[in-house]
């Protein structure tokens, strides 16, 4: 039996999707089990659905014709993802124990444990999908966290969180399936004031027009709708949420995408990124904001 398999008593369901296309990520997510994200979660129990930034160790590879140069290399992409959750909450500010975070579309949860190892705090996820947050439930009860890191099967756009109650929440990756005015208007009410927001995300780039043929690919391969950066900013502003730092992470995620285009675990989506984030067409960002 696989993890993915398991579920614990402990998920709680809050019903139901709100919109048929809720629905259709929920079963996009309750399927997926692709091996890009298996087997590097199998690698220390993190499991993460984002990508990765970073230069590459190259001499953590090995050489190239080498009997363990997969391992190494899925070890190392690994490595990457892990390194993106972290700059994500060396961005949250200071954190005390007694603090509740929100990571909202948590996925199995790799960001909630992390967040936890690092701060001592209570962490709380919302996902579409019952499978994720089974996983998620599963792994926090293995690590011995189950007290301070719970995922809940909720709308991200209605979070069962009280007004004021987070001390700080995030996205990673996972606002391109949400209206921003709607989820930012949430996480607003969600936070204390002096509270803080983060994303990362990628955004397709004003500069460039419209969304360009590979930001179209990646809406349809991941049933999703990546938005502008225009829309970001304007979305916080109209929230009550204050930009502290935007960070341009494109040319840190590249190396990711072209040590990942040589693996064997390639899923036909890193041309797009690869092309897109060199043709200036789409960005990786990281955004994090006050609320006041
Ligand atoms: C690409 S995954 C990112 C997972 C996680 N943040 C990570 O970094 O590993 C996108 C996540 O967003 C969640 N999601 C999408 N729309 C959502 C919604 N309206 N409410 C709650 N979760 C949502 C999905 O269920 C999935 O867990
Ligand atoms: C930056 C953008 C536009 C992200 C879209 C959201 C998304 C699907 C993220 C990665 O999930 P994953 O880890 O399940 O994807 P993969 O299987 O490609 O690794
Ligand atoms: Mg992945």
């Amino acid at each position: 039996m696989s993890l993915s398999d398991v579920t614990t008593r402990d998920t709680v369901t809050i019903p139901g999707p709100a919109t048929p296309y809720q629905g259709d990520i929920a079963r996009y997510w309750d399927h997926e089990a692709r091996p890009v994200n298996l087997r590097l979660g199998d690698v220390d129990g993190l499991y993460h659905h984002h990508y990765g930034i970073g230069d590459v160790d190259h001499a953590a590879l090995g050489e190239p014709g080498a009997p363990d140069r997969e391992e190494r290399l899925i070890a190392e992409l690994h490595r990457l993802e892990s390194a993106q959750t972290q700059v994500l909450l060396d961005h949250l500010g200071p954190v005390q124990r007694d603090d509740t975070l929100v990571d909202a579309g948590c996925g199995r949860g790799g960001s909630m444990v992390m967040a936890h190892q690092r701060f001592g705090c209570s962490v709380e996820g919302v996902t579409l999908s019952v499978k994720q947050a089974d996983f998620a439930n599963r792994r926090a009860k293995e690590l011995g966290m189950e007290d301070s890191v719970r995922a809940r099967v909720c709308n991200m756009l209605g979070m069962p969180f009280a007004t004021g109650e987070a001390a700080a929440s995030w996205n990673n990756e996972s606002s391109m399936y949400v209206d921003l005015q709607d989820l930012f208007a949430e996480h607003s009410r969600i936070l204390s004031v002096g509270g803080r927001y983060v994303t990362i995300t990628g955004c397709w780039n004003p500069i460039y027009g419209q969304p360009s043929k590979w930001v179209s690919q990646i809406n349809a391969h991941f049933e999703c709708n990546i938005h502008s950066r225009r829309e970001y900013l304007r979305a916080m502003a109209d929230n009550r949420l204050v930009p502290q730092a935007v960070v341009d992470l494109t040319a840190e995620t590249l190396p990711y995408w072209e040590l990942r285009a040589t693996s064997s675990l390639t899923t036909g989506i890193e041309e797009a990124f690869i092309n897109s984030y060199k043709d200036g067409s789409f960005q990786y960002l990281l955004i994090a904001a006050d609320r006041v």
